[in-house]
């Protein structure tokens, strides 16, 4: 039996990510209030096995939460073996979910009968509002002005919503959530699918403690096509006043014919608090208000001899940490 954190209450599409990727009867869902809450509780407490986070979304890209602590959870890292981090965390598989949102209140409402006097509240995960910029747009030229506030999660919201409910004159409380949530709520759905962008994605990740010597989760639902296909996430820092240091490290890629299939960056200040304990980066770097950590994701093809690889980035990098190797979910592969 396992225990897998992820962001609830229940009926977040986080909570549908845990569902897909741990369907087996017996699995114990526990929902935590906010997305650093579930790395916190997974590191923190040993009844949890995994957590499922969200990453990143078809139309609005990055969420950037979640970039965030894996960038934190490297800078401030406490265990280094020479110039790599080992956080207490790693990454063992992926999972994608299709957010079709809905637009839902307590019960049934008439939205062009409002007056432009009226106060109308949506709430939402704030990842939301950009898979639906358009929609909103045109909601707000019906009803007069809106107001977007952010939730903790998209179900968060919904019971936000129904707790407001629409008993004060002049104020309507709206919530973006997924239909699940509203049934789960007892909500009305209003209108849905309502994002800007159909087959609208978002991409999820499954973490537990380190086990270096344990392999990744299966690749679910399993397939001809996700049978070998690995792969490895890493994030790490560069001298930033070296032209070439970039290319450097993903010169180590091409040498070893590996596939990079992304990359992209985060900005950080140096906390004070940890300056004593990266020995790894140069002074000069230390003093910079403005530093940038990459987040690469490269095929993780077994003939590759990865000890090189990793020798290679190590010594081409001023610190950086793998942040484990997992089977692409066939769902990638998706046309749209
Ligand atoms: O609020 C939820 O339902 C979540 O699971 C979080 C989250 C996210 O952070 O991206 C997940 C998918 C949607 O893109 C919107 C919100």
């Amino acid at each position: 039996m396992v225990n897998v954190a992820f962001l609830g209450p229940l009926g977040t599409y986080s909570h549908q990510a845990a569902l897909q990727q741990f369907p087996d009867a017996g699995t114990v869902y526990t929902p935590v209030e906010t997305i650093p809450q579930c790395f916190e509780e997974l590191a923190n407490d040993k009844s949890l096995d995994y957590a499922v986070v969200p990453l990143e979304n078809s139309t609005n890209g990055q969420v950037v939460f979640t970039y965030d602590i894996l960038r934190d959870l490297m800078n401030g890292c406490e265990k280094y073996n020479g110039n790599e981090a080992l956080p207490e965390l790693e990454i063992v598989a992926e999972q994608y979910v299709s957010i079709d949102l809905c637009l839902i209140a307590s019960g049934a409402i008439d939205l062009t009968s409002f007056g432009k006097e009226t106060d109308v509240k949506v709430y939402s995960h704030p990842q939301v509002w950009g898979q639906t910029t358009n929609y909103l747009k045109r909601l707000g030229q019906k009803v007069g002005s809106l107001r977007l506030i952010d939730s903790a999660s998209t179900s968060g919201a919904v019971q936000m919503c129904c707790e407001e409910g629409n008993s004060v004159a002049n104020e309507v409380s709206l919530a973006i959530a997924s239909s699940t949530a509203a049934n789960l709520h007892t909500a009305h759905i209003l209108d849905g699918p309502i994002n800007d962008k159909r087959g609208n994605t978002t991409r999820f990740l499954t973490l537990r403690r380190r086990k270096p010597k344990e392999p990744p989760l299966a690749a679910r639902p399993s397939s001809p096509i996700t049978k070998d296909q690995k792969v490895s996430i890493l994030t790490f820092v560069v001298k930033q006043d070296s032209p070439g240091s970039l290319v450097d490290v993903l010169n180590v890629l091409k040498e070893h014919q590996i596939n990079m299939c992304s990359i992209s960056s985060r900005p950080y200040h140096y906390p004070k608090e940890n300056e004593n304990s990266i020995q790894q980066e140069d002074t000069e770097s230390k003093k910079r208000k403005w530093q940038y950590i990459f987040f690469i994701e490269v095929n993780h093809d077994s003939s590759v001899d990865w000890t090189l690889v990793i020798a290679g980035i190590s010594s081409n990098s001023l610190k950086f940490c793998f942040w484990g190797t997992f089977y692409r979910n066939i769902r990638y592969f998706e046309t749209s």
